[in-house]
């Protein structure tokens, strides 16, 4: 990415603002104080509806944790010292913990148990894209292995401080590029720091009555940089795009130097390298900034809820909707058993069928009549109207589920989930070979499952599959999750699925990455890797599949 001088009558340089959150917790999603005890009547239910026999799985004391030893050497620590100041190198075991891993339920399961390894060697905390790139240069010469780390919320062991092989392994966590970098409020793009969390980022495009859009339902933590690295979809995708459509330019840090990619609007000077950079997770370089596109903030936004008789006329109409020229800003459609527990959850009578959730956001002028042509769709396809309390219920609720993740596990209850999208002729069997697979890889004599699924993302060639799986821990729930999700990307690779539509590749997706690029794809971002990487210290043993 360019910094274009021609934008620069318009460009708005702030001050450097800290913005950043407290850490996450160690073992849990965000303040653990969040996450609940569970009433003892309700885990009765659960556990009759499971027929699992559940324990208590409380999380060890930290002080019980193992963490291997730093194996930093002083060399290595004095090279880092130098280039970024002692406090901004830190080997103490809080930082090497905080740093072991995301937030998966592996992840959760192993340091809930006291397993914190691998550990990263040492955390480092650059100040900006000149310091990250004579950290890899060090790193590179030195052979040690980096893991970028922007918010951590990676629940695909994107950042699980794997050594590669190497003598020592850091993560550089990319919390001080925090800053919005410039704004072009002519061209409504802001150039955002790679660390930048987003309600920092919208906090700070609020100012001038902009906003991004982007509501992963990670959004507290996870970072811009982390967005672009991963490919991420927030839950607004149907109006404001996925994070890579947002992406106008970005700039990266490579152990062979500096990469600028993007800038205008569209481009036809050979493949798009922005897009080659998108989604690389840390692999091929460390995004240190991003140039994304920014709207003004909506006037209005009007809900609605929908029920349908069934999943398959549900789908018609998000189909629909998905091939026509007039859209809501979301679109979600959970299938019988989800709408069923979430009617549960939230104490609501539960309306038969599948209901949709749709939300329209915009000018006052615009809003009210798309959601009125929406409608007409809506009801052609067999749909009722619900109104719009039921939207209101998921949107004070949506971003509590990770904590109730962590209220089951404590209760001895898996609660995982996983996504893949797929065309809309191929949605429905690939739904039905998912659900079979995780139903006949969890039902045994420790526990049932229940498996619930919803769209949140739809395109006009297809959807994103969204599953919750809930079932009892048994003996070894690490085991258990493995055994289930083995057999579900088996399906999903089967039934002409792809093996992530948001949540990215890490080591968790990486064995069907083959089967997802054919072996002359792998070819050529192993080639991509070697040109930028030549000696492999970017994040090895993630996402791209081996020789
Ligand atoms: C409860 C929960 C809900 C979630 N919901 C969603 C959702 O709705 N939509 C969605 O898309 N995802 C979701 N995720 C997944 C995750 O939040 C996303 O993948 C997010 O984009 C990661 O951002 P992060 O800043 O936390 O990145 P991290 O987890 O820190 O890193 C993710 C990967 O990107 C690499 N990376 C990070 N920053 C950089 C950088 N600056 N340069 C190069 N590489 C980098 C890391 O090495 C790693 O491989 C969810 C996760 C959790 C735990």
């Amino acid at each position: 990415m360019t910094h274009d001088p021609r934008t620069e009558p318009n460009a708005v340089s702030l001050a450097d603002t800290a913005g950043t959150a407290p850490d996450m917790s160690w073992f849990a999603w965000g303040d653990p104080a969040e996450a609940k005890e569970l009433e003892p009547g309700l885990r009765d239910l659960i556990s009759q509806v499971l027929r699992a026999r559940t324990e208590d799985m409380p999380p060890v004391a930290e002080a019980d944790v193992v963490l291997p030893a730093s194996r930093l050497d002083s060399g290595l620590l004095k090279a880092f010292t130098e280039l970024l100041g002692a406090e901004h190198v830190l080997v103490d075991d809080a930082a090497r913990l905080i740093h072991s891993g995301g937030k998966s339920t592996q992840d959760l399961l192993a340091r809930r148990a006291g397993q914190a390894s691998p550990a990263p060697d040492a955390v480092l905390y650059p100040a900006d894209h000149d310091e990250v790139g004579r950290l890899l240069e060090l790193c590179s010469a030195e052979r040690v292995a980096v893991v970028p780390f922007g918010g951590g919320t990676s629940v695909v062991g994107g950042v699980s401080p794997l050594d590669g092989g190497f003598q020592a392994v850091v993560t550089l966590d990319l919390r001080r590029l925090n800053r919005l970098v410039s704004l072009d409020t002519t061209s409504l793009t802001a150039v955002l720091g790679a660390g930048v969390r987003t309600p920092h980022a919208e906090a700070m495009l609020a100012e001038h009555g902009l906003t991004l859009g982007h509501m992963p339902q990670s959004y507290e933590y996870a970072t811009i940089g982390g967005y672009a690295a991963t490919r991420s979809s927030g839950q607004a995708s149907a109006g404001y795009g996925r994070f890579e459509d947002m992406v106008v330019g970005l700039r990266v840090a490579t152990p062979r130097g500096t990469l600028d990619a993007g800038g205008p609007p569209a481009s036809a000077a050979g493949p798009d390298l922005r897009r080659l950079l998108v989604g690389s997770e840390g692999t091929l370089g460390v995004i240190t900034e991003v140039a994304v596109r920014v709207r003004p903030v909506p006037e209005r936004v009007v809900d609605e809820a929908w029920s349908f008789p069934d999943y398959a006329s549900g789908v018609d109409a998000l189909r629909a909707l998905a091939q026509s020229d007039t859209r809501p800003t979301m679109a979600r459609l959970s299938d019988e058993t989800e709408t069923f527990v979430n009617a549960a959850i939230g104490g609501r009578e539960a309306v038969p069928g599948c209901q949709a959730v749709l939300g329209f956001e915009g000018t006052d002028a615009e809003v009210g009549a798309r959601a009125a042509v929406v409608r007409k769709v809506m009801e052609a396809a067999g749909g009722t109207a619900l109104g719009p309390d039921p939207v209101a219920h998921w949107r004070e609720t949506r971003f509590h589920a990770p904590y109730l993740r962590d209220t089951l596990l404590s209760a001895g209850i898996l609660a995982e989930t996983l996504e893949t999208a797929a065309s809309w002729s191929d949605l429905l069997p690939l739904y039905a070979a998912v659900v079979g697979a995780l139903t006949g890889a969890l039902e045994d004599d420790e526990s049932g499952a229940v498996v619930q699924c919803h769209i949140s993302h739809t395109y006009a060639t297809g959807a994103s599959l969204y599953f919750t799986v809930a079932t009892g821990a048994g003996t070894d729930p690490a085991a258990r999750w493995d055994r289930a999700k083995r057999a579900a990307s088996d399906a999903i690779v089967a039934n002409r699925g792809t093996i992530t539509h948001h949540h990215a590749v890490g080591t968790d997706h990486r064995p069907w990455m083959a089967a997802e690029l054919g072996p002359l794809g792998g070819e050529v971002l192993r080639a991509v890797k070697s040109a930028l990487d030549p000696h492999g210290v970017l994040n090895p043993g993630k996402l791209i599949p081996e020789a």
